[in-house]
């Protein structure tokens, strides 16, 4: 009851405050209406009586009492909006703005300023600017930490492109930023140029995307191999396709496509192909695994042959484009592709391969190590797509020889740097971060051998467009070229026929070829040790376990306890420390290389776990 009664009480205050309010607001009316009458009036009679004179006069008067009544006072803040309004790119107008999105994104200090090398101005559908960081800070940084700064100056982070300025007029620390007005990569598919040209020169770089700023990206495919990953349905069929147009288009090419799918989307290029294999089930596996013998043989039969031609032909132990367009000669640009190659990589069909117990798809997973490494100059080209691009499917020996990686939507940073390589995530490229609605769109690390990779680490490209019927059209021109320059063959005219191969030159041609020396699988986390040091495994003698687990992103404990299981026991020894030496965990060596020959010995030896 008390509550009640309090209640009304409140209530009544309150509309009496009401009350009070409203005729308080009244009067302020009425009091404005009256000053504004008075003045009014007044301006009439000086303005009658003085002229314009007077109004000026007056204006002038309430300009500077306004500005000394409104300005701020020492110390005090000013008037601050609780919740501002949405930020929203201004850094066109006002370069101060970039300073401080810098210093939010923590890429310079506090104390520090950019230095502005061109000013910003319009370039294709974005505004560009080029800006010096302050000593000491690193262009590499501002890439890496991309996200933050697309925060600060309050932009998507695709529409922010960071480059770093590279050979003449370029350092370490110059930035290149383009701002894009909008999503770069939500306008229509561009179709192919390759679709207006008669024919391509398989030597030339074939035209694969555009960037966001709508500039041509091109690769090149020979001297190097591409391994194309991401999750279905993101366009890696149509990238792998793309990549292969413009060998379709050269009619001195010759292609080996193999299939793993089983769909129609390789179906047009088999008119063509010299080797042509379509499905899953084991006896494609095997058709894979003996036109891979084969192709293997016959890149040792060309480094036999090129060592007999004379210097002039041949000038170094490669091919040349005048090589590889001499029918005589026999040596065509060779381009292996397989689409879905998990399918075969993980075929667990017991294999036996010079006495050694091995898998069928751990034998063409060394077929393929030998083609990407050795092949190149001998004129073979490798690309790889897959759907599984985890270190079990694609095993690290093999993707480690993979010159390209082109990196579509994947679903975390751990299959992106796999694709991509170790710690591209850190460097600011993860294909896990691209968008679901961007189809096509995906990350490009060119081979840095390569002129294309020379320059750059890696960029976002969104593919060109080639449906099926696009696709098709290339494949009936490229035969109808291959018709005419008569060097139609293989499968395109009937003959699959598998060349004898000398069985035992082959095994020890693999096992020279390998990384480890033998056809194994190695389980992670070896495999990733021994890719990580390379070389190093024969001419370091102790390896910190902490370097290790840095370079190889695993947390510490799973991976103690994984390489223990393995046998390798981690020990205290002394390393170089500036002057001095200090003592930290590691593996030996040669407990690492023991280990590795075990898992050697177990697949070779009868009835082993190994599927
Ligand atoms: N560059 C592109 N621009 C626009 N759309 C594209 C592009 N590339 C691919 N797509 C679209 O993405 C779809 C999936 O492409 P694709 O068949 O290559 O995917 P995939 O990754 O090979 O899928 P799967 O794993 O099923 O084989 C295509 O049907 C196509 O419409």
């Amino acid at each position: 009851m008390r509550d009640y009664r309090e209640a009304a009480e409140q209530s009544e205050k309150l509309a009496d405050k009401f009350v009070e309010i409203r005729a308080l607001t009244l009067f302020r009316w009425k009091v404005t209406g009256v000053v504004v009458a008075a003045t009014s009036a007044a301006l009439i009679v000086a303005y009658v009586i003085y002229g314009w004179l007077v109004l000026w006069a007056a204006v002038g008067v309430a300009s500077v009492a306004l500005a000394v009544t409104g300005r701020r006072k020492d110390g005090s803040p000013g008037r601050k909006a609780v919740l501002a309004g949405p930020r929203t790119l201004m850094w066109t107008m006002n370069p101060q703005v970039l300073v401080d999105a810098f210093r939010d994104a923590k890429l310079i200090g506090k104390d520090e300023a950019l230095r502005l090398v061109e000013r910003a101005r319009r370039t294709g559908d974005g505004w560009a600017m080029t800006v010096d960081l302050p000593a000491t800070r690193k262009a590499a940084d501002v890439i890496k930490n991309r996200d933050a700064l697309a925060s600060a100056l309050a932009v998507d982070e695709v529409q922010l492109i960071v480059e770093r300025v590279r050979g003449r007029g370029g350092h370490a620390g110059r930035v290149f930023l383009w701002v894009a007005d909008e999503d770069p990569y939500a306008g229509p598919p561009v179709r192919t140029p390759l679709l207006d040209v008669e024919w391509w020169d398989a030597w030339r770089p074939a035209p694969f995307g555009r960037d966001a700023r709508n500039r041509r990206i091109d690769l090149p495919l020979v001297w190097t191999s591409l391994l194309v990953g991401a999750i279905p349905r993101q366009g890696k069929t149509f990238a792998a396709r793309l990549a292969t147009a413009g060998l379709v288009l050269d009619p001195y090419a010759r292609l080996y496509v193999f299939d793993g799918k089983g769909g129609k989307d390789w179906d047009a290029a088999e008119q063509l192909a010299y080797r042509y294999v379509c499905g899953d089930e084991l006896p494609h596996a095997y058709a894979v695994r003996d036109h891979l013998v084969e192709l293997v043989a016959e890149v040792q039969s060309r480094y036999a042959r090129m060592a007999t031609l004379d210097d002039e032909v041949c000038p170094e132990s490669k091919i040349t484009p005048a090589i590889s367009r001499d029918v005589d000669l026999g040596m065509p640009i060779t381009a292996v592709i397989i689409d879905e190659v998990q399918v075969f990589l993980e075929n667990p069909t017991r294999e036996q391969v010079g006495g050694k117990k091995t898998t069928l798809g751990a034998y063409i997973a060394d077929l393929l190590t030998y083609l990407v490494r050795k092949g190149p100059a001998a004129g073979v080209v490798v690309i790889l797509a897959t759907q599984r691009p985890d270190s079990n499917t694609i095993p690290s020996r093999l993707r480690a020889v993979l010159g390209s990686r082109f990196a579509l939507r994947v679903m975390d940073w751990r299959d992106s740097n796999i694709v991509l390589g170790e710690q591209m995530n850190t460097r600011g490229f993860d294909a896990s971060t691209l968008l679901p609605s961007h189809k096509g769109v995906g990350i490009l690390r060119p081979d840095g051998e390569t002129d294309a990779g020379a320059d750059m680490v890696a960029m976002t490209v969104r593919t060109y467009y080639m449906p099926n019927a696009d696709w098709r059209l290339i494949c009936d021109r490229g035969r109808a070229l291959r018709e005419a320059a008569g060097t139609l063959a293989g499968h395109a005219v009937g003959d699959d026929a598998v060349r004898s191969v000398d069985a035992a030159a082959l095994v020890q041609v693999l096992g020279s070829g390998t990384a480890d020396g033998w056809v194994v699988e190695l389980p992670e986390p070896l495999a990733a040790v021994v890719d990580y040091l390379g070389d190093d495994l024969d001419e370091r003698e102790f390896v910190p376990t902490a370097e290790l687990v840095e370079a190889l992103e695993v947390e510490a404990g799973t991976f103690g306890r994984e390489m223990g299981e393995l046998g390798c026991r981690p020990l205290r020894q002394y390393v170089p420390d500036g002057d001095g030496a200090r003592r930290v965990r590691g593996y030996l060596t040669a407990d690492i290389r023991a280990a590795v020959d075990r898992v050697g010995d177990e697949i070779g030896s009868p009835g082993s776990g190994q599927p």
